[in-house]
């Protein structure tokens, strides 16, 4: 079995159901929830059980999906009244991450010349499955684009989860650890634990070891002692939403890493789909911060850990200006130094 055959898959479609990858139990259990109803697709990415800016695109494509295929008795006036509907519900179920809003776009435009709800229901599913496959083969383009930024021997730092399970396949700041194992590239990752629910513990940790690549886990407060005194290469974390300028929203901590590494000298880069990169959005000012329930802070897996009552304040993400990302590697190429330019020509 070769290195990325061994990635689990975060969706899978069934046609009249979705099975998710439940990222929430990871990584002592892999389920899936069986999901039938857009409803559940909401909770779903609410609650994180999928997660990471693609996949999340992803899943609230195939909610629009079921949705649509239980609603076929509609007429057409109907069905799409109820559709743009459906999509601002599903648009509510988590504000940073520019994918979900990008998928829903493209699903309620994939049948804007459509006359008949049967046809929909199948433009809306076709529509689907193109995203899911796309976004695979976009995660293949950066990882080979970000192995040109590194050598054979690297080791590379990684906050939050940017890995095939965030994604369709592959990841994005994942990606190239898994293509450099394809080439027989020696490639080592530090994987910050990040807190507050751990995603760098539970599921970077788990699904590089899963697949054979050289993974450390560190709490968070070790990682700049880690870049000082282990020889890091490059940082290279995902985003949930780059705006317009370069500035770049992702799992917060990021913005603090960057930081370390530009006292240091260590190059910071940021994978990006085109598809997170928002051209609407001008600065980080401007990217909606999601704040996500206390008890992510005072408990750890439903065990209390800080007094009872305390205040807390919980940003899930954090802006990273652009001034101090080295290059944010797309699909379709590299984008340094003028990031409003080089960003727009990269979408045209
Ligand atoms: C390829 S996933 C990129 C980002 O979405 C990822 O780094 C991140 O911050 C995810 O946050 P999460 O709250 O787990 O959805």
């Amino acid at each position: 079995m070769s290195t990325t055959e061994t990635q689990i898959s975060s969706l899978r479609y069934k046609g009249d159901h979705l099975l998710l990858l439940d990222q929430q139990q990871l990584p002592h259990h892999t389920v899936y929830i069986n999901v039938t109803t857009i409803e559940q697709v909401w909770d779903c990415i609410k609650k994180l059980n999928v997660r990471g800016a693609p996949a999340i695109g992803i899943a609230a494509a195939f909610g629009i999906v079921l949705w649509a295929k239980s609603h076929t008795s509609l007429s057409f006036v109907e069905f799409k009244e109820q559709l743009n509907c459906q999509a601002a519900f599903l648009s509510t179920s988590r504000p940073t991450a520019v994918n979900l809003f990008w998928a829903l776009d493209r699903i309620t435009a994939s049948v804007a010349n459509v006359r008949e709800t049967k046809e929909a229901v199948e433009r809306i599913e076709q529509e689907a499955l193109l995203i899911q496959k796309e976004d695979e083969e976009i995660c293949r383009k950066i990882g080979e684009n970000g192995l040109t930024l590194l050598s054979d021997g690297d080791r590379l730092m990684t906050h939050c989860n940017a890995g095939g399970i965030a994604t369709a396949k592959y990841g994005t700041a994942l990606a190239p650890l898994y293509l450099a194992k394809e080439k027989g590239w020696n490639l080592s990752v530090y994987a910050n634990e990040t807190r507050p629910v751990f995603q760098g513990a539970r599921l970077t940790a788990w699904e590089l070891k899963q697949a054979g690549v050289d993974v450390t886990l560190i709490t968070d407060n070790m990682a700049a002692h880690t870049l000082k005194t282990k020889q890091v290469s490059a940082v290279i974390v995902g985003c949930d939403r780059v705006a317009a300028n370069g500035d770049t929203a992702n799992k917060i901590g990021t913005f603090g890493l960057a930081l370390q590494a530009k006292a240091l000298g260590i190059p910071f880069y940021v994978a990006s789909p085109l598809s997170t990169i928002d051209l609407h959005t001008p600065t980080g000012d401007d990217i909606p911060i999601e704040e996500r329930p206390a008890e992510e802070i005072t408990h750890v897996q439903g065990v209390p850990i800080a007094p009872k009552g305390v205040k807390v304040f919980n940003p899930a993400f954090d802006v990273t200006p652009h001034e101090y990302i080295t290059a944010i590697i797309t699909e379709k190429g590299i984008a340094r130094g003028n990031y409003k330019k080089a960003l727009a020509k990269l979408k045209k």
